[in-house]
């Protein structure tokens, strides 16, 4: 598939068929789940007077305390199944996901999924109906005082009242592509004066969109950059990586014989959107400011493994700019 093509499905949220072309190169043994990736799923539903469902946890570390339906996904699990099997166990109620509001990442070992969702069926897990999942649920109208598990849980409710009044970016569910890795593929854009655009692709075998894997040791969005430091090398410090969001993002569990020998589909491949963006404070030797002149070419990349592809479809250049001047994308914040 062309290019242009691929960013095309990729700008419209759909998924590619993931290779081992997006295999990075520092990542020998796929992802596994609960070994080397831990996936967390969450649910923000609300009711028709805004209340949120919040369950009490049955824990001993947080008995008593509230927090959103939440947990982490099992082996076999989708993503979305793995959060309504949460909300069915915590809080009683059958739900279908609407839309992820967020990604929260920090390294492939703690990636948690942030859904808005609705009740679809069941009914509210009430007191004396307590298990080893929790303890009852509630509808909390925010206000009232809640003994809370963690108060992270608030900016989580926020993002999902504020979707819920506003859809202020495209649904975005997985898509069901196995993947055997935890890897970014990377739309990375530039644009001069003329609005003219470039993207940037490995070239060999075949020219493809470049892939961030992650690793443990640093957050996704910090292997993004690592990955555009490769590409331009020393031309690198006088640039910006400015994350523009989540296209969409590929998971599914493939079940294969003798799962431990052959290709595991535990990882996850998020396609970003990021734009590069001339520093446009740049110093000479001597520390002071020189002029900056917009370039009206991306930086040449240092590495000749890469290239930068100009855009030539009018209409997919007319789509990433509307995306550059107004991401409105699936949000992804790396938590330290
Ligand atoms: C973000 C979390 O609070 C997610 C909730 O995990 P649980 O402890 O509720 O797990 P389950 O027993 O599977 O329901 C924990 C964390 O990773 O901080
Ligand atoms: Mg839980």
């Amino acid at each position: 598939m062309e290019v242009e093509d691929q960013i095309r499905r990729i700008m419209e949220g759909e998924g590619l068929e993931f290779t081992e072309l997006d295999v990075h190169p520092d990542q020998a043994k796929p992802a596994t789940l609960r070994k080397t990736v831990s996936y967390i799923v969450c649910a923000v539903i609300l009711n028709d007077q805004e209340e949120v469902l919040m369950v009490q946890e049955a824990k001993q570390e947080c008995f008593g305390q509230w927090y959103l339906p939440a947990g982490r996904m099992e082996e076999g699990e989708a993503i979305e199944a793995a959060m309504q099997r949460e909300v069915k166990e915590e809080a009683g109620f059958d739900c279908q996901p609407i839309t992820l509001l967020l990604i929260q990442e920090q390294g492939p070992q703690w990636i948690r999924f942030i859904f808005l969702a609705k009740v679809t069926g069941g009914s509210l897990k009430i007191p004396g109906e307590g298990d080893q999942e929790s303890l009852q649920a509630t509808w909390w109208d925010r206000v009232s005082p809640l003994q809370l598990r963690g108060r992270d849980i608030l900016d989580l409710i926020d993002s999902g009242l504020k979707y819920h009044q506003e859809t202020w970016h495209p649904r975005t569910l997985p898509v069901a592509i196995p993947c055997s890795h935890v890897v970014q593929r990377l739309v990375l854009i530039f644009s001069n004066a003329e609005e003219e655009l470039w993207v940037l692709l490995v070239k060999a075998p075949r020219l493809h969109l470049p892939t961030a894997g992650a690793v443990k040791t640093h957050t996704l969005m910090w292997a993004s950059s690592l990955v555009v430091q490769d590409a331009l090398g020393s031309l690198y410090y006088d640039q910006e990586v400015t994350a523009l969001g989540v296209l969409g993002l590929q998971h599914h569990y493939h079940p294969t014989p003798g799962r431990l020998q052959s290709r595991c589909s535990d990882g996850v491949c998020f396609n970003m959107l990021a734009q590069l963006v001339p520093d446009p404070v740049q110093r000479d030797r001597d520390g002071e400011k020189l002029e900056v002149v917009p370039p009206s070419q991306p930086p040449p990349p240092e590495n000749p493994r890469y290239t930068w592809k100009r855009i030539q479809s009018q209409v997919l250049t007319d789509i990433l700019l509307g995306k550059m001047k107004n991401p409105c994308t699936l949000p992804i914040h790396s938590l330290y």
